[in-house]
């Protein structure tokens, strides 16, 4: 399907419609379609009974707008019996929709209690080392029970307090009272006087009390908060086996993977701790006036084992529980309001001994430490994942409090680093001044400040760059009366149109009623003292005193012998376009280049140079610049054929071994990202791979380097699948990941590079949106620029959650923090 066609059905709003009777008319997620049918099978094969006949048709709903699946796959069950026919109408998730959906309810869950479950992952974390850092309870001196409750008669006659623990020489009593009249702090066992010495804050009772409560009472939260939990990692499991990377996310899942059991058991076991299950079998609790604490051991003293107390504390429902040491260990002891005694048998249970890290003495704490600490991993990489997403997609939004814009459009860099200068230079004489692409930006942004300098350059012939085209489209409709400007338009006039683009912008700014703070300023080719000229003014006439300005560093003239050309398409294929790769050797060995950078080159001096991305890195010890060049070939009107001057000069006519004149233009932008370790997906149609091979070479020469992803678009395998043995030997070596490829002119194939992005939408999104990954687009503007946005928008929308407005502001979000860099020429 030409994509221009589907980017032409394009209509704001949401409506979903059947898919169009061509398959090829319509783009559908492969991977969700199958896993709705899938399920769709299941459902059938349980609609199935004997004497029933069951036709199923899945009629997939799709998106036209965006051009993928909606995720629902509604399926039609005729089931028929004794030729009565019933129609049956299910609509289920498809699986992409389904994890889909699973991952917004992970991460808003979790989100939305991660502080609870920072404080009891740590306040469990500090419990679970209790039984180690503290001695054994028990007492070394044994007491009765009747001294006991003699001395706690004396100290609390009112009944108040609500816990007491004897100390281990059973000389004094520690005494404690939620309510603040009740008795507290710590009483001699023999006169029921205070002690001089107070005692210090109990740590690990307040620490429980932190884990149990959050100190507030709040129990029901931290109930809620350990099945949130228990969820939340099984809904983890569900959403993906583990990649080991060194990503956050990466480690997300590593953690929640690996140490599983260790992740689990906290949570799970205070899940069924909330449920009373697996605890000691307790009596019915009766209810009533809560019994005293020294009543209740009064009462444990009349059983008349003789057994030594150890201590006692307040229980449900008025009950108290009364723990002794005897022969044959620890007791416990329920005694009711009403005086009943039961004896509580079976100790704590399994539950409680897992969730307490108690079963296995020193080492079950220590278990049960590591788990708190791989709970806390979880919460922290999830969180911190997270909050980095959400500084990605909002950064690059422009400066609060800015009064004065500077506002780029740039085709290969050159603008962008005037207008970030100019920026710095006025900030630093006191203007408060925000940066942005007019990519970035709709006309009515420009209200909201006090002028706008804009400086952009002219590409093609005597066009807009592409990043400021939206921007143009969107100005007839901008009432832009009251707002200043200044335009910077950058050119050549060795092109027939100089600086078109900009004069074009001006123009319609004039036209929807803005006014020109200064004049316009036209650079010619090497544009530092234009623009000084231009800032100079335009800093006076806002009462700003400029420092020295330095102008960004200039294109670099370099002397090239043309060392190789070698084919890279095969001539013997009908209907190719001709593709050279031409390597040329600086004259300058030291010079340096990277993949992404810029030649700018001639045919004649007085000719107006072409552009052509480097494919090779001197930092890997590349000496030589190799350049991917298609043969631009068209009919005229008197229908003969012609070839560009530019592109036939390299591919036919410079000889080997001849020697050039270039510039060479650094375009950081679009050089492979400085974080190694960050994904790259590159997404290349044609001659547009000419970066690539030297981002794959950076790649292989780093010990650090993250996953990379290719996805490769031309017309048949056979005939121009550009660097293929290169591409392989990297797939082999694993520094190439993965290789989608989409050959549209192949019989079995004939597909376009956006049909593969959405095929694999739900992992794209995961490098992209999760694991913090990059992706560089080089090609066509009218044909890849296009199609492969369009693609990316569903793919946020289906994959993200997010509405078609929110896809689109993600996008944006991403072209201006770098996770989207497009390098697209006309
Ligand atoms: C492929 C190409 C086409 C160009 N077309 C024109 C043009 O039609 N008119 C013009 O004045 N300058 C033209 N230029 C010159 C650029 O506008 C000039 O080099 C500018 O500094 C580039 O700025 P940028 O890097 O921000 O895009 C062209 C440059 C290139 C590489």
């Amino acid at each position: 399907m030409p994509v221009s066609g589907r980017s032409a059905s394009r209509r704001p709003g949401r409506r979903w419609t059947r898919p169009r009777p061509d398959p090829a008319c319509c783009v559908v997620d492969d991977a969700a379609l199958r896993g709705g049918i899938f399920l769709a099978e299941r459902c059938v094969a349980r609609a199935a009974r004997p004497g029933f006949t069951c036709l199923y048709t899945a009629l997939t709903w799709v998106n036209p707008r965006a051009g993928h699946t909606s995720g629902l796959t509604t399926l039609r069950i005729n089931a028929s019996m004794r030729g009565t026919e019933t129609c049956f109408l299910v609509s289920i998730m498809t699986v992409a929709r389904f994890r889909s959906v699973l991952r917004q309810l992970h991460r808003w869950i979790a989100l939305a209690l991660t502080p609870v479950f920072v404080l009891v992952i740590l306040s469990g974390a500090v419990l679970a080392l209790k039984p180690v850092l503290t001695a054994a309870p028990a007492a070394s001196v044994s007491v009765s029970a009747e001294t006991v409750a003699e001395a706690l008669i004396k100290i609390d006659p009112r009944g108040r307090a609500t816990g007491v623990i004897v100390s281990p020489d059973a000389s004094t009593l520690r005494v404690t009272s939620k309510n603040p009249v009740g008795p507290s702090g710590q009483y001699a066992l023999s006169t029921g006087e205070l002690t001089a010495s107070q005692p210090g804050p109990d740590v690990f009772a307040v620490v429980l009390d932190l884990h149990k409560n959050l100190l507030l009472g709040l129990g029901i939260v931290v109930e809620i908060a350990a099945y949130a939990m228990t969820v939340l990692i099984v809904m983890g499991l569900l959403l993906g086996l583990p990649r080991l990377r060194n990503t956050l996310a990466g480690w997300h899942l590593g953690i929640g993977w690996l140490a599983l059991p260790l992740v689990l058991l906290a949570p799970l076991t205070g899940a069924l701790m909330a449920l009373h299950i697996g605890g000691p079998e307790l009596p019915r609790v009766q209810g009533g006036p809560p019994v005293a604490l020294a009543a209740a051991i009064t009462r444990v003293a009349e059983q008349g084992d003789g057994a030594a107390v150890l201590s006692a504390r307040r229980f449900r429902g008025g009950s108290a529980l009364v723990f002794t040491a005897g022969p044959d260990g620890q007791v416990v002891r329920m005694v009711q309001p009403d005086g009943s005694v039961n004896r509580l048998s079976g100790g704590p249970g399994l539950v409680h001994e897992l969730h307490e890290g108690t079963w296995g003495g020193a080492w079950s704490a220590g278990i049960s430490f590591v788990g708190a600490l791989a709970l806390a991993g979880l919460t922290g990489t999830g969180a911190w994942g997270w909050w980095r997403r959400r500084r990605q997609q909002t950064a690059g939004s422009t400066d609060i409090g800015a009064t004065t814009l500077v506002a780029f459009g740039s085709q290969t860099g050159t603008a962008a680093r005037l207008a970030e200068a100019t920026a710095q230079a006025l900030r630093r004489a006191g203007e408060k001044v925000a940066c942005a692409s007019l990519e970035a930006l709709q006309p009515a942004a420009l209200a909201g400040y006090e002028q706008t300098l804009m400086i952009v350059s002219t590409t093609g012939e005597g066009e807009l760059p592409d990043p400021a085209r939206r921007f143009m489209q969107q100005l007839p409709a901008a009432d832009l009366a009251g707002s200043r400007f200044s335009m910077l338009a950058l050119g050549d006039r060795r092109y027939a149109n100089f600086c078109g683009g900009g004069e074009q912008l001006r123009g319609a700014l004039l036209g929807q009623g803005a006014c020109e703070l200064a004049p316009i300023e036209r650079a010619d080719g090497e544009p530092g003292s234009a623009w000084r000229d231009w800032l100079g003014r335009v800093a006076t006439l806002l009462g700003r005193r400029l420092e020295a300005v330095e102008a960004p560093a200039a294109d670099q003239v370099l002397s090239l012998t043309l060392v190789e050309r070698q084919r890279l398409d095969d001539p013997a294929v009908a209907g190719l376009t001709e593709t050279w790769q031409l390597s040329f050797a600086p004259s300058d060995p030291t010079t340096e280049f990277r993949p992404g950078d810029l030649l700018l080159i001639a045919p004649t001096p007085e000719a107006a140079p072409r552009c052509y991305s480097i494919g090779s890195s001197s930092r890997v010890g590349d000496s030589l610049i190799r350049l991917t060049v298609s043969l631009h070939r068209w009919r005229d009107a008197a229908g003969q054929t012609r070839v560009g001057a530019a592109s036939g000069y390299l591919c036919h006519d410079l000889p080997e071994g001849a020697q050039i004149r270039a510039s060479l233009r650094a375009h950081p932008q679009f050089n492979p990202p400085e974080d190694v370790g960050r994904p790259l997906i590159l997404v290349a149609a044609g001659a547009g791979i000419a970066p690539f091979p030297g981002f794959l070479s950076e790649r292989e020469a780093s010990l650090k380097a993250g996953p990379s992803w290719l996805f490769f678009g031309n017309r048949q395998r056979a005939g121009d699948f550009f660097y293929r043995d290169a591409l392989v030997r990297w797939q082999d070596k694993g520094v190439l990941t993965r290789l989608d490829t989409a050959f549209s002119r192949d019989a079995d194939d004939g597909a376009y590079i956006d049909r593969r992005l959405i095929a694999q939408g739900a992992e794209l999104y995961r490098w992209l949106a999760e694991d913090r990954g990059v992706l560089y687009m080089c090609g066509r503007s009218a044909t890849l620029g296009q199609s492969v946005e369009a693609a990316l928008l569903g793919i946020i929308q289906t994959h993200g959650q997010v509405s078609a407005d929110d896809a689109e502001g993600m996008l944006q979000g991403w072209k201006q923090d770098g996770t989207l860099q497009v390098d697209v020429f006309g």
